[in-house]
């Protein structure tokens, strides 16, 4: 876990009085991925509409696109054109587990080399059992269980049947299923091990293979099976991000004050759709109506006990708002995040103690214990939910300086820009 120091940490701004916002949020990662992944396998042309435009995303139309796919990200809406995968490529999959997992089993299906890299951290993220699983399906993968790796695709994948451990990450299921109707015999994915976390990941893939007309069995709760056959083009409107309207959400929980964020889905297979009952049970008040999601900050900040198994990607802002409570906070079921961008239960214990935070890190979670913070930098770790964490305490306490702001481009066009705009905008801004 190393510390990122690319540029000078940015002063977040405070909001010192209660906020009172509306925000547009920019769309959501993991259903842009998603989208164009099934676009370039998809049996004719198909938009995504309000694409997320994102280091992520464009990785992911950049790999497509290496591949033999023609991806136009010129607009608001996506083009995405299948075409022949004919031909050796590179991947870059920078930091997104969504590059380094999803593309691979699709890259099986070309006629020719397809090498895989990233970050010098994504070196360290798990891969090994999907690569495994491609093996298994009859894929040639090179040796090895991380990146760097190369997957050398016959045209054609027999697929069929195989067991994993996705204990370390949902999107080693998501990976095989999204791809796996392209396979002669479909894929027959079971998991064997510790609970799969992110559940609610594993549910969008299945709900996108549908709409696009792929059969899919996930009846048993350890299985998912994919019937061979065509995947279907289908445009996509993108939904805004759910996880990354944490931030915002933190905002009105920290002032007091009141954050309607606009288009917030009634019905949605993100696992941030979780913040309404998670600030809820910290004390806000959150009322979905056609204006978008309303939260509304209490008097005093309740700490919680909470199981993040499903949402850990929540878990980086929660546990931030968590060190601002005024009551003890346990965080449980989340050993996975020590997998993501960066070990995050090791980087919140540390960057949330040396604000002066009372937090004690598990082996699966952390606990907090309410503690007057100072300012002072906040690691980030190359880790855009780490530096919304930052932000979070920033906004809250005097001096808090947040390490390279811009890696939240990750999944945020201009964060800290926007960010800044709304404090300055809002009364509790000027009252600043
Ligand atoms: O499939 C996806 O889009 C994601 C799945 C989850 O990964 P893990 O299962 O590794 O937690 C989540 O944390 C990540 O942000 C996005
Ligand atoms: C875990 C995350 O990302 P990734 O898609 O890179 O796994 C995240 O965004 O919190």
């Amino acid at each position: 876990m190393q510390r990122v120091t690319t540029s000078s940490p940015w002063p977040a701004p405070r909001a010192r009085t209660p906020v009172d916002l509306t925000v547009t949020l920019p769309g959501s990662k993991s259903l842009t991925n998603r989208a164009l992944v099934l676009a370039a396998i998809a049996d004719g042309p198909s938009v995504v509409r309000r694409a997320l435009r994102s280091r992520d995303t464009s990785l992911m139309a950049g790999a497509l696109t290496a591949l033999g796919s023609h991806v136009e990200t010129g607009g608001e809406d996506w083009v995405v054109t299948p075409g022949p995968f004919d031909r050796d490529a590179a991947v870059d999959c920078g930091l997104a587990g969504t590059v380094m997992r999803f593309v691979p089993p699709v890259a099986a299906l070309a006629h020719g080399s397809i090498d895989f890299d990233g970050d010098a951290h994504m070196r360290n993220r798990p891969i090994g059992e999907v690569l495994a699983a491609l093996r298994s399906l009859g894929v040639a993968v090179s040796d090895g269980d991380r990146l760097p790796f190369r997957v050398t695709g016959a045209g054609r994948v027999r697929g069929g049947r195989v067991v994993i451990d996705a204990s370390a990450s949902s999107q080693f299921v998501s990976a095989l299923l999204l791809a796996g109707a392209r396979y002669e015999q479909g894929v027959d994915v079971r998991h064997d091990g510790k609970p799969v976390p992110s559940l609610p990941h594993i549910d969008m893939t299945v709900a996108m293979l549908r709409e696009h007309g792929v059969e899919v069995d996930d009846a048993d709760p350890h299985r998912w099976t994919v019937a061979p056959g065509p995947v279907a083009a289908r445009d996509h409107l993108i939904e805004p991000d759910l996880s990354n309207a944490g931030p915002f959400l933190a905002l009105a929980a920290l002032s007091g004050g009141s954050v309607t964020v606009r288009d917030w889905p009634r019905h949605t297979t993100q696992a941030g759709d979780a913040l309404r009952g998670i600030l809820t049970e910290m004390g806000c008040s959150a009322d979905l109506s056609d204006a978008g999601l309303t939260v509304t900050g209490p008097d005093r900040l309740q700490g919680v006990d909470l199981d993040l198994h499903d949402v850990g990607e929540l878990a980086p802002v929660v546990a931030a708002l968590c060190a601002l409570a005024d009551g003890p906070t346990h965080l449980r079921g989340i050993a996975h995040i020590r997998g993501h961008e960066t070990d995050r239960l090791a980087a919140l214990a540390t960057e949330l103690g040396g604000l002066g935070a009372d937090v004690t890190e598990h082996d699966d979670g952390l606990s907090l214990r309410p503690a007057t913070l100072h300012g002072g930098v906040f690691g980030t770790y190359a880790d855009h939910r780490m530096a919304h964490a930052g932000v979070v305490v920033g906004a809250a306490v005097d001096g808090v300086l947040v390490e390279d702001v811009a890696t939240t481009a990750k999944t945020f066009p201009d964060f800290a820009a926007f960010w800044a705009g709304l404090l300055e905008e809002s009364p509790a801004g000027r009252a600043g």
